[in-house]
């Protein structure tokens, strides 16, 4: 299978080093991508060919469309005449296919896939929607594309894609916000730097590999670190009377809100 990636920015460069890791020949990849240190780098880092001419997609079996929303309409009717075969996966936050269709004059043959940056070490998880253009064959390519960078998660009702952006697209920024804030208590309490890095982090660890080997809901496993009259009740309650669960709930639904206006806005012309 040959992909061509059209930008090469921090979602390329995350899908391309899963990748690279699982084993792909990077010779069988390209990204388009407009800036010349970025295409420098993109060759230098992985060995793929980068290129700013975009006539090159024609000879590509899949084309991953991972230029910002914004940029999504301009570049798609550029790519229109392009287009023979090829599978089109974009992975624009909010975009709807219906939008994306129309862009590429009516080219049909889309999947819509949200994946997120820890593709970039194989444990991403991606949500896909495939418009009714896509063949069996072309659903399997996609999943196999994305499979390489983590998991994949289908879903039949395309508006479920803007869930999956507030849940796991954006998810890693919100994890990392809660890593800095633990960080940032550690500094608090009198650790060196290294040690508030790895205190906060081996906790984050080792928490979510126990959570994902465990039968038992997240509720349960924080009840078993909660003694009663202890240190994390006092955690927790000082967590619960600042919102902090409902304003996580909130964070989520703004950004699906977010996706979903991104593609009223920009989608509609
Ligand atoms: N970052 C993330 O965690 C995730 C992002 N996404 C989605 O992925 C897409 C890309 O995001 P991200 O990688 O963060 O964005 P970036 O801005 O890092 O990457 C996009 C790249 O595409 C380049 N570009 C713009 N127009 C063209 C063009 N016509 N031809 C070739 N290259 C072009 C941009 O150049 P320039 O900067 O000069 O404009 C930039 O280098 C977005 O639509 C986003 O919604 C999805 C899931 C997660
Ligand atoms: O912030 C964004 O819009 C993109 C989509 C999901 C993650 N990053």
């Amino acid at each position: 299978m040959k992909i061509s990636f059209i930008g090469g920015g921090n979602m390329a460069r995350a899908i391309i080093g899963g990748l690279k890791q699982k084993g792909y020949s990077m010779a069988t990849i390209s990204v388009i991508e407009l800036d010349a240190a970025k295409r420098e780098q993109l060759t230098e880092e992985f060995g793929i060919h980068a290129t700013e001419h975009l006539p090159s997609v024609a000879n590509a079996d899949i084309i991953v469309l991972a230029v910002k929303p914004q940029q999504l309409r301009d570049l798609a009717i550029f790519l229109a005449s392009f287009l023979n075969q090829q599978l089109v996966i974009s992975i624009a936050a909010g975009i709807p296919c219906a939008a994306l269709s129309r862009w590429l004059n009516g080219y049909r043959a889309i999947v819509r896939a949200m994946p997120n940056t820890p593709a970039q070490i194989q444990v991403g998880i991606s949500g896909l929607y495939a418009a009714d253009g896509v063949s069996i064959e072309q659903r399997e390519q996609a999943d196999l594309l994305l499979s390489a960078a983590g998991s994949t998660l289908w879903v039949d009702d395309e508006q479920k894609i803007d869930a999956v952006t507030a849940i796991s697209g954006s998810g890693p920024a919100y994890v990392f916000y809660f890593i800095e804030a633990l960080e940032q208590a550690a500094l608090e309490l009198g650790f060196a730097p290294y040690q508030a890095r790895a205190l906060s982090l081996q906790t984050f660890l080792g928490a979510s590999k126990l959570a994902s080997q465990s039968d038992a809901p997240a509720a349960t496993l924080r009840a078993q670190v909660t003694s009663k009259g202890g240190t994390t009740e006092r955690a927790i309650l000082s967590m619960e009377q600042a919102g902090i669960k409902q304003a996580i709930i909130q964070a989520a639904q703004a950004a699906a809100k977010r996706a979903r206006e991104l593609g009223e806005q920009l989608g509609k012309d």
